[in-house]
């Protein structure tokens, strides 16, 4: 015999545990929410819905297999209202967290099309539920399958006015969420009914087996219930992707909100944003969303792939901030468009900034003034909405001063030009990552944001030493590190002259010679960040990091240094995870290269080089300080 109870702890319980421990990592306040809100709805509407039909003895229990039963319904019943919901929950995040949902919501959609997929399903499912109604009459064969479409059509409608053309958006993710969970349950309830922990009555049902040992209804149940709670995810996704990107930004602690006024009216914006159809909503307003996303997924997969440990409206944040500060970087990187064009581009978006932040309403700018590519014009409208409200001015203008220098072709004569330099394009992109996801910041923590960002500007410069020549006829490496004859190959573009232990010298220098520097104590700052986003930081910086790792592992130096999508992907895991990171691996590289350079001879490095190089390998003899980001 199987209790009921020990359907919970061997079939439920440990489902729903690896699943949480899988999401753990990725838990938001959004997903707090959402867990809370439709438990409670499964909870309360299930626990009426249930006492009646058992009352009506449409199934039963051994009464040797609860441990109690509260009205006509057992304990482990309610625990299963709760499980089931949890269970579908958590598997539909799984699959579903990993595309933004704003990106799926389709404002300049036909409007015929979508009042037909509105309101076509939502018209077949009342009369279904309204039939059933009729239909559910105790001690008839029908009664049971009855009570279960009059259950569920309705609030199936209503999720479907809420969320059709999402839910069609999504329709892979959708199926999967749906079909998984309900194999898996339909398995257990077979497995319970042929135990005899319960029992479906012939009486009420029609006894149409769609297994051995699963009635119809018991499959109808749990397929219906599941396409409620999948449909219900789905809805809560698309309202809070709205209320983020207009600003009504719905903090989560609802279950607070009987104390403040402002929660209440939170939760109404959710209904309201619930309410729109996708065509209500600004198309130009997703227009640019979907402008900066694309710019972030097509220019860096080692930021998209970190982004998605984020929670949702965080990711559409960084993502947005990616796509202004790659749109921007692009303007002064533009070899194709003359450099007067590009300053004068520059100096607009400077008094597009300028005006951005002098106004209460950055999204309210009259964007026809400013001159500029469209797909910046984008980037820049959504950086204004979504961005500009946390941020603050000196940032913005510090990276504009870093694309200056670049587009001035200004060189780096010294450590503390380069580090000047890496401040404007990466501390600055550090602090304002840093007030995308702390709304109050304390100054310490920027600082120590600002030293990631150095962190990974050296990375960038040290995977990019070939490719900055080559291509950009760019030298990134302060002139006192080099001799005037490779100072010259350098910005002629003929780097290969250096040759690859010269290179390999000059990117160690500064990976493990100048960002170690900064990188354990930014890593502290982490800390400091809200607990849903230190995962996706680690993950970003690590992904970042293996480059650098890459970079070291190899015999030679590489035109640019790659990570494996794959190993990008095990990167993010193990950051999320907070597993051993790249950093052992990086500390071992390092460790490796330090006992080679050591050991072998040194003869074909120039004399400057080997005095600043022994001089920097001297102060870590015996404590091979690697670049320990983590
Ligand atoms: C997860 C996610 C989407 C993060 C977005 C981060 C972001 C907004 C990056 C902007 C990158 C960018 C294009 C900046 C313009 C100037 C520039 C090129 C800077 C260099 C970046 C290289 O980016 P990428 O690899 O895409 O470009 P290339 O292919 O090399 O041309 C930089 C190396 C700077 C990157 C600096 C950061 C991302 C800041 C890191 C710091 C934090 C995330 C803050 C951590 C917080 C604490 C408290 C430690």
């Amino acid at each position: 015999m199987l209790t009921y109870m020990e359907v919970h702890l061997y079939y439920t319980l440990p489902v729903l545990g690896i699943l949480l421990a899988i999401l753990r990592p990725f838990h938001s306040s959004q997903d707090t929410f959402k867990y809370g809100f439709l438990c409670a709805m499964a909870f309360s509407t299930a626990s009426l819905w249930d006492n009646y039909i058992v009352y009506h003895r449409a199934w039963w229990y051994c009464p040797l297999c609860v441990t109690a039963v509260i009205g006509y319904v057992p304990l482990e019943e309610y625990m299963f209202f709760i499980i089931m919901s949890l269970m579908t929950v958590a598997f539909t995040n799984l699959v579903m967290r990993w595309h933004l949902p704003s990106t799926f919501i389709k404002p300049d959609a036909p409007v015929f099309k979508s009042i037909i997929i509105r309101y076509l399903p939502i018209a077949v499912l009342l009369s279904i539920g309204v039939r059933a109604w009729n239909s559910a009459v105790p001690n008839t064969h029908l009664f049971y399958g009855s009570c279960i479409l009059w259950y569920t059509c309705p609030v199936l409608a209503l999720l479907w006015f809420g969320s059709s053309e999402y839910i069609c958006s999504r329709y892979k993710g959708v199926l999967i969420s749906i079909v998984l969970p309900t194999i898996y349950l339909c398995w257990v309830d077979k497995v319970a009914i042929a135990a005899g922990t319960w029992h479906i009555s012939l009486r009420t049902s029609t006894g149409i087996m769609v297994a051995p040992s699963l009635p119809l209804e018991e499959f109808l149940f749990f397929l219906l219930i599941n396409v409620v709670l999948v449909f219900a995810t789905c809805a809560i996704d698309r309202a809070q992707a709205i209320l983020h990107l207009y600003g009504m930004n719905a903090a989560f602690s609802y279950f607070s909100f009987m104390n403040n006024s402002e929660h209440v009216t939170r939760l109404v914006n959710l209904t309201y944003a619930f309410y729109l159809s996708d065509q209500a909503l600004h198309a130009d307003t997703f227009h640019d969303l979907h402008t900066a996303w694309r710019i972030l997924k097509q220019a860096s997969f080692s930021f998209y792939t970190a982004s998605a440990v984020f929670p949702t409206n965080v990711r559409q944040d960084l993502g947005v901030l990616y796509g202004f500060c790659r749109a921007t970087d692009d303007i002064a990187d533009d070899e194709e468009t003359p450099v007067e064009q590009r300053k004068e581009q520059l100096a607009t978006v400077r008094q597009c900034i300028y005006d951005m932040f002098a106004t209460k309403n950055p999204a309210a700018l009259d964007w026809s003034r400013y001159d500029l590519p469209s797909s910046c014009i984008s980037s820049l409208r959504a950086f204004a909405r979504l961005c500009a409200p946390k941020l603050q001015v000196d940032a913005v203008n510090e990276l504009l001063d870093g694309y200056e220098f670049d587009l001035n072709r200004s060189t780096v004569e010294t450590e503390a030009d380069l580090e000047c330099y890496s401040a404007c394009v990466a501390s600055s992109v550090g602090e304002m990552c840093t007030r995308l996801m702390l709304p109050y910041p304390d100054s310490w923590t920027i600082e120590r944001a600002r030293d990631m960002g150095l962190v990974l500007q050296y990375t960038n410069i040290a995977r990019d030493i070939v490719t900055d020549s080559q291509e950009l006829r760019r030298c990134y490496l302060p002139r006192d590190w080099l001799s005037s004859k490779e100072s010259e190959a350098m910005t002629t573009g003929c780097v290969e002259e250096l040759g690859q232990t010269r290179l390999r010298s000059l990117a160690m220098k500064l990976l493990v010679g100048r960002a170690d520097r900064w990188a354990g104590q930014a890593r502290r700052g982490i800390d400091r960040l809200p607990f849903d986003c230190q995962g996706g930081v680690r993950a970003a910086c690590a992904v970042y990091m293996a480059i650098g790792n890459e970079l070291i592992k190899e015999k030679g130096y590489p035109k640019r240094a790659y990570v494996s999508t794959s190993q990008r992907i095990w990167v993010v895991l193990k950051s999320v995870y907070k597993t051993s990171l790249p950093s052992t691996g990086f500390l071992q590289a390092s460790i490796n290269y330090y006992n080679t350079i050591t050991r072998s001879s040194q003869k074909n490095l120039n004399n400057n080089n080997n005095s600043n190089r022994h001089k920097i390998m001297k102060t870590r003899k015996g404590k091979q300080r690697a670049f320990c980001l983590f």
